[in-house]
């Protein structure tokens, strides 16, 4: 791609291998996730997460989503616990949504898409920085929470009234005070595998955390996520939808799930 990655015909997910020859590799996200497939195992851990909501710091529209940014240069937004082994810290949460109800999300569940995913970014403190973590095959970890339509969500309306202020891509804007926990399920059981970041540079570094149980979403609340520009200020704007990349091949990796 002569020109940056994005979800358009002439950068989408197709092309990215062009730049990002691993899109092909063996451990590429997102995956569909099929129930009865999934091994059930009892060595798996509860998930373990512990966020401190002075960490958040701001709200950024980077161009291909939005995402909360937090503090991580002490251990006090944490995951612990469930599959991995060691602290691994909160660095940003951020959304893939669709243009309309019917598709959104990046993981799928016997080939259901949802409306929109959450996924929280952690990385391994064994390793220096995120950055160097990102390179390394168990340097980060990320839950993934599905949102499905039903009644408005208040506790996500606090992070889309934020929007307005982010409406084009670079802009940013503080946000402070915000406990990322109240975004999850009552329930924390889980499917997990071996995967990658789903966009560019697509790094085969992640142990993917998905919960079964969704979040819910009003078509209300999902239209303020479709009001977002994928463009800059002074550019022909270019709604920020479908900004999600489509189930990967298994290439026989295994799901295991805590659950029975
Ligand atoms: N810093 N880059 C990234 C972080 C997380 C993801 S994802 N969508 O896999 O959670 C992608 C890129
Ligand atoms: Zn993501």
């Amino acid at each position: 791609m002569s020109h940056g990655w994005g979800y358009g015909p002439s950068n989408g997910p197709d092309k990215w291998v062009q730049d990002f020859p691993v899109a092909d590799g063996p451990r590429q996200s997102p995956i569909n996730i099929v129930p009865r497939e999934a091994q059930y195992d009892s060595s798996l851990k509860a998930l373990k997460l512990k966020y401190d909501p002075s960490n958040a710091t701001g709200i950024l529209n980077n161009g291909h989503s939005f995402q909360v940014d937090f503090l991580d240069d002490t251990d006090t937004s944490t995951l612990t616990g469930g599959p991995i082994s060691g602290t691994y810290r909160l660095r940003q949460f951020h959304f893939h949504w669709g243009a309309s109800d019917d598709r959104g999300s990046e993981h799928t569940v016997n080939d259901i898409k949802f409306p929109c995913e959450l996924h929280l970014v952690h990385w391994n403190t064994k390793y220096p920085s995120f950055g160097e973590a990102a390179s390394q095959p168990d340097g980060l970890a990320v839950v993934g929470v599905f949102l499905k339509i039903g009644a408005a969500n208040p506790r996500l309306q606090k992070v889309l009234d934020a929007l307005d202020a982010i409406k084009t891509k670079g802009k940013q804007t503080t946000f402070a005070n915000f406990d990322a926990k109240t975004l999850l399920p009552s329930s924390l059981d889980y499917w997990t595998y071996d995967g990658s970041l789903t966009t560019p540079p697509l790094l085969e570094s992640v142990t993917w955390i998905v919960l079964k149980e969704p979040i819910s979403v009003s078509p209300a609340q999902m239209a303020k996520f479709r009001s977002l520009l994928f463009t800059g200020e002074g550019e022909a704007p270019c709604c920020m939808v479908d900004n999600y990349r489509p189930p990967q091949p298994l290439k026989g990796r295994r799901v295991r799930a805590s659950f029975k």
